[in-house]
């Protein structure tokens, strides 16, 4: 019911406690019901007004493959968001839950991983639409160069997303697992942790219906 807003602190101090322990354990951590369905979908609105208002831009280098029968496959889209703009103001939500988070597993964990790093600042947030029809994100690391992103954080926001019928499965290959991976879907209220270096190698597979995401890089 409405009324019973989510007990904050304690959501948060539990949600810290499981990515401190994942991303030491796996490098990878997966929190599903991040925000509420109320807010989530109130962000999914957000995404899909600019999404119509035409602001997004091609987000990979090569923007449309040709296909051996002259489909092209539009690449993703994004735009960037800082959260404060008056129609982004639960994507600005979103921003300040994670960032809470993300500060506050810094803290707890002294000697872990989350422990080496000292998290400094963080991009913007960019919004990813991948169009369907094929569209996807070819396997590679986000910081694969020492650019200071540390954290990669993804929200989902696709209702009802079945990947066996729409594919766009996030698929990683966790260094030092050998033949594990991470298949992680793209669901709707869904939260992604991961190193953004090396350890992690990643790729979208083709999506084949609209396919929305929300990233936040964090930086040491
Ligand atoms: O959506 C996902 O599940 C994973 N997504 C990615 O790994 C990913 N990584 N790096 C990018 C850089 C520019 C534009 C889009 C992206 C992008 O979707
Ligand atoms: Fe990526």
């Amino acid at each position: 019911p409405p009324f019973l807003h989510r007990d904050n602190r304690g959501f948060i101090e539990e949600i810290c406690k499981n990515v401190v322990s994942d991303m030491d354990a796996y490098g990878v951590c997966v929190v599903d019901d991040f925000l509420g369905a109320e807010t989530g979908l109130a962000v999914l609105d957000e995404v899909k007004r600019l999404y119509s208002r035409g602001d997004f831009r091609d987000g990979q280098l090569v923007t449309n493959l040709i296909t051996s029968d002259l489909k092209t496959i539009e690449g993703d889209k994004i735009t960037w968001v800082d959260g404060k703009e008056c129609e982004c103001k639960n994507i600005g939500l979103l921003i300040s839950q994670v960032d809470s988070i993300i500060v506050h597993a810094n803290k707890m964990s002294d000697n872990g991983k989350m422990g080496d790093y000292v998290i400094s600042g963080r991009t913007k947030a960019m919004v990813a639409c991948y169009p369907g029809s094929g569209s996807h994100y070819v396997k590679h690391v986000d910081n694969p160069n020492r650019d200071g992103r540390c954290i990669t954080a993804i929200y989902y926001l696709n209702l009802n997303w079945d990947v066996k019928e729409h594919g766009g499965l996030l698929r990683i290959f966790p260094e030092g697992w050998s033949d594990q991976v991470a298949n992680i879907e793209p669901l709707f209220d869904r939260i992604l942790f991961f190193w953004s270096d090396r350890r992690n190698p990643h790729e979208v597979q083709p999506a084949h219906q609209t396919r929305y995401a929300i990233t936040l890089w964090y930086f040491d």
